[in-house]
This record gives C-alpha cells, sequence and structure tokens, in this order.
C-alpha cells in the first residue's frame, strides 16, 4: 500500500474514536443536563465552558495548534449542549451581521439563531423568555459606544452574561465582481465612515446611500447588479456576492464589542469583568469620591461612559466596567463603598472577558 494510503487509514481508525468518545461526552452531556434540569439550574454555563477550553490549551503538547482547540470544542459543547436543549438566541439581525457572527462565535453551530430587527426587540424576546439569551453591539473600537444598546439597560433587569469580540473587516461586493458596474454603494452608517478614505480615493463619483445595517446593504445589492455592499465576509457567503476589494477600511485594529443578555448570572472563572451603571449627585468631586473605592482595591476599570438619564434634563446615568467579578473579595468592598457615594447603583452583570 502507498504511504498515502495507509496515513490515510491511519487518520480513518482515529476519526473513529474520535467519534465514539463524541458519543460517550454526548451522554454524559445529557446526563448533567437532566441533573441542571431538576435542580431547575441554567443549562448552558460560560464559566465551564471557559475553564475546559483554558485547561484543555494548558495541557495541549501540540503539535494541533492551541489557538483552534477552542473552535473545535465550541462546536462540540454547542452540539452536546443542543442534546440538553437547543439554546434560542436572540440578535440584532439581519442573517449576515456582524452580531450574527459574534453568535455563531460565542454560542456555535448547534444554536438557533433569530434575527430580530432592532435592539430594544433582542431585549423584549429574552425578557419574555421567548430565547434564552440576546446578543447586541456595545461599541466598535473606532466608532466608540452603541447608545441604544446603553440606553436600554436603564429599564430592563437582563443581566450582561458574556462578552464577544471580533475583528471587523469591511469589504465592497457586487453581484458581478467587477468595479465598472457600480454606480451606488450602500452600507451601514459606521462602516462609510470607516472606509472614507478609501471611497474618497475611489468612488468619488459613486453615490453612498446609508442604510440600517451591513447586511441590509447586501440584501440590496443582491437584487442590483448596479449597487454595491460595504459589508462583512459573512453577509458575502450569505448573500452570494462577489468581493470586489478586499478590507477598504481606513484603519486596521478595528474591534466590535457585543454583550450576551440574559436572566442567569453567570460564576467567577478567576478572568473576569463585571458591568455597572450609577449616578452621583451633582456636587465638586462626587464622581471622584465615587470612583476612589476602585483605585483603593487596586481595580483596573477598563470603561466609563455617560448618557443622559432621560429623567431629568442635565442629569446623567455612568456606565462603567472594572476587571473582576462581583464573587472577589477586592471588588466586593469596593463596591460596598462605592455604593455609599452614589444615588442609583444597578450591577448589569460579572461575566467572563471576551477573548479579543
Ligand atoms: C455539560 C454541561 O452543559 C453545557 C455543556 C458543556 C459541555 O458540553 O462540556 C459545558 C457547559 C454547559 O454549557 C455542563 O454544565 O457541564
Amino acid at each position: 500500500m502507498e504511504r498515502l494510503d495507509e496515513l490515510r487509514k491511519q487518520i480513518d481508525v482515529i476519526d473513529e474514536q474520535i467519534l465514539k468518545l463524541l458519543n460517550k461526552r454526548a451522554e454524559l452531556a445529557i446526563e448533567i443536563g437532566k441533573i441542571k434540569k431538576a435542580q431547575n439550574k441554567p443549562l448552558y454555563v460560560p464559566s465551564r465552558e471557559k475553564a475546559i477550553y483554558e485547561r484543555l490549551k494548558a495541557i495541549n503538547s501540540g503539535p494541533f495548534p492551541d489557538e483552534y482547540i477552542k473552535n473545535v470544542f465550541r462546536e462540540i459543547i454547542s452540539a452536546s449542549l443542543s442534546l440538553e436543549e437547543v439554546q434560542k438566541i436572540a440578535y440584532l439581525g439581519p442573517e449576515g451581521t456582524f452580531t450574527h457572527l459574534a453568535g455563531i462565535k460565542h454560542f456555535g453551530l448547534a444554536a438557533k439563531l433569530i434575527p430580530l430587527s432592532n435592539i430594544s426587540d433582542v431585549f423584549e424576546y429574552v425578557e419574555k423568555k421567548r430565547c434564552t439569551y440576546g446578543v447586541i453591539p456595545i461599541e466598535n473600537s473606532l466608532e466608540g459606544v452603541v447608545n441604544h444598546t446603553l440606553d436600554m439597560f436603564m429599564d430592563s433587569n437582563l443581566k450582561i452574561c458574556g462578552e464577544v469580540y471580533l475583528e471587523v473587516s469591511h469589504h465592497l461586493m457586487n453581484l458581478s465582481g467587477n468595479f465598472d458596474d457600480i454606480k451606488k454603494i450602500y452600507s451601514h452608517p459606521h462602516a462609510i465612515a470607516q472606509c472614507r478614505k478609501w471611497l474618497s480615493k475611489n468612488a468619488r463619483r459613486i453615490t453612498v446611500v446609508e442604510v440600517e445595517s451591513t447586511a441590509k446593504a447586501a440584501e440590496i445589492a443582491k437584487k442590483d447588479a448596479s449597487v454595491a455592499a460595504i459589508a462583512s465576509e459573512m453577509a458575502e457567503i450569505h448573500y452570494g456576492l462577489k468581493i470586489v476589494e478586499k478590507s477598504i477600511e481606513d484603519f486596521t485594529n478595528n474591534f466590535t464589542r457585543f454583550l450576551v443578555i440574559g436572566y442567569t448570572e453567570s460564576a467567577r472563572t478567576g478572568n473576569d469583568k463585571t458591568s455597572i451603571m450609577f449616578s452621583v449627585a451633582h456636587r465638586a468631586g462626587s464622581l471622584y469620591e465615587a470612583l476612589r473605592a476602585f483605585a483603593k482595591q487596586n481595580i483596573n476599570m477598563t470603561k466609563i461612559e455617560s448618557r443622559p438619564s432621560k429623567r431629568k434634563a442635565w442629569e446623567y446615568i455612568f456606565y462603567v466596567d472594572i476587571d473582576g467579578h462581583i464573587m472577589d473579595e477586592n471588588v466586593k468592598i469596593a463596591l460596598d463603598n462605592f455604593s455609599k457615594n452614589v444615588n442609583i447603583l444597578k450591577i448589569l452583570g460579572s461575566y467572563p472577558k471576551g477573548e479579543k
């Protein structure tokens, strides 16, 4: 037998062993699912999943690459979890958006992802338990925060249970893949802003039209050969378009951060983040005094935003992210002191940090 055939035979044997083990593993997951259901515990446990990825990465002896262990096990876990219960996930659609991609990255392909047309609907679907979790964008490293998402937390009791980072790259695409066919370019205002230099250099005479999402732009481009969309690779595949020019963004290092919202609280993993919202009195130094509680406990603040309270003119709500979990001793002490210096305090959730 040729060496090539011989090696492939060995791979076939190993694949059979992997499949047998996958089924053994799935049986255990089903058992665990029954226990969790009987104890009324959440079926999806992100802290456990994170611990699995990290443990396997630490013991990996190679040559299987460390960076792909999570991808492989993400799908194994997603498929196992679907045997306990298929997870219904609401996300800001339509299909083919970066939020869709973030949902798949976090929950895997076995979850049922449900596209909704706005951020409020995603909150409502999860609040009314039509979906177990929701995925929404919260900020882009170049364009800043998504105000609508922040504002939704004012009146919602949902918790943040996870975060996902995606590197964003914009491509110009149309039906033919031919630049000369393009009369109009459609995209989301953020994507257009991020490709400004390229557009002014290469598409001066082409009309640029803003639409509500990059996927919507791709949907329009699919119907009209003279329309091109600036959208993601996901949209290209989903809408059957052809890339005219790849990565036309002005700056690299473009990341979008997404939040996973739901009713369950995520357990401590040792590498977590906590999000809070609060207001302070209109008094000199009140914000400074409050935030000192974190500095005193040596807690790093990773984000601060302010938004109008919408209840009274010139009254603001602050949003802060800190390193650590509410079950960490230093976070507990800091929040206890912090709460003495603020008016309203709402803990939006502690959750495992997303991989950048
Ligand atoms: C099996 C479990 O349920 C789910 C599936 C997991 C898995 O397949 O390893 C891990 C965490 C949960 O999201 C569990 O809780 O351990």
